[in-house]
């Protein structure tokens, strides 16, 4: 479970200091995913480096399964929209690189894990490749079997699908979403697509500008559906959405 509790973000320039974020509040349950979607520049990425410990000077708190929010004592996982893939290290190295660098043992059952992961994304083949030699969905793909082999308490994912073209991004989403449902991993991920909220969304986080608050949460009906363009609350659902971030409206009701 994660708990926001009135946190405001600000940040010092030259110009003086600026509110990015304020007093935001909310709670998600351990099984949930959510879609963090706003305009431009309405910090998005500034919440999601409070999540990830990046941005620790801020107000209020951030708990993660009732603990303040710690990257040293929390498994927190992110998937950047580059897929943070190093350069220099194949793909199996990629992989269990959190391993490495948290000097943990890499034990038969991780191997196993992550070998069935592959198989499972179809990224098998391709374990002793470069980064450079992959294509976005299997860098994409690499990124995702990552993440969840260093079993996180948080999974973080800026905008880790708008790399890809149409078709793959959404058998991208499909898996990511089919591989989440076996774990379950809180997850946040920031998107600038009203139709991928609604998809991968089970909860979307609606933020405005100037500073960045929570216009809306909507616990999403259409989440995981096969058919969920079809189906009929998707065109007010989207229109809805669209309102919302266009004009950044705190509803009245
Ligand atoms: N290090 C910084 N110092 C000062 N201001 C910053 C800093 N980083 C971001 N900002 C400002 O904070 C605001 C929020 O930025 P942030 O990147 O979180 O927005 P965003 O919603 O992710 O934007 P986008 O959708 O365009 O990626 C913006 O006005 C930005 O200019």
């Amino acid at each position: 479970m994660i708990q926001i509790k009135n946190l405001s973000v600000f940040y010092q320039g030259k110009e003086g200091t600026t509110q990015v974020l304020n007093q935001l509040d909310f709670t998600m349950n351990r099984d949930e995913i959510c879609a963090i979607i706003g305009p431009s520049g309405c910090g998005k990425s500034t919440l999601l480096k409070v999540l990830s410990g990046i941005i620790t000077t801020h107000e209020g708190e951030v708990l993660l399964n009732q603990e303040v929010l710690n990257p040293h004592s929390h498994k927190i996982g992110l998937i950047p929209q580059n897929f943070g893939l190093l350069p220099w290290k194949t793909v199996q190295e990629n992989c269990l690189l959190s391993f490495k660098i948290k000097k943990e043992k890499i034990t038969s059952s991780t191997l196993e894990k992550m070998d069935q992961m592959m198989r499972r994304l179809n990224i098998d083949h391709l374990k002793k490749r470069y980064p450079h030699e992959l294509s976005g969905g299997q860098k994409q793909r690499v990124a995702i079997v990552r993440s969840y082999l260093m079993e996180p308490d948080l999974l973080l994912m800026d905008e880790a699908f708008s790399a890809l073209d149409a078709i793959i991004k959404e058998e991208a989403q499909q898996l990511f979403l089919d591989v989440w449902s076996e774990s379950k991993i809180n997850t946040f991920f920031v998107t600038h697509s009203i139709d991928e909220a609604l998809y991968m969304g089970k909860k979307i986080m609606v933020l405005s500008n100037n500073p960045g608050q929570i216009v809306k949460i909507i616990d999403n009906p259409l989440f995981h559906l096969t058919d969920y363009r079809n189906h009929s609350d998707y065109p007010h659902l989207y229109a809805h959405l669209k309102q919302l971030i266009k004009k950044g409206w705190i509803e009245e009701s």
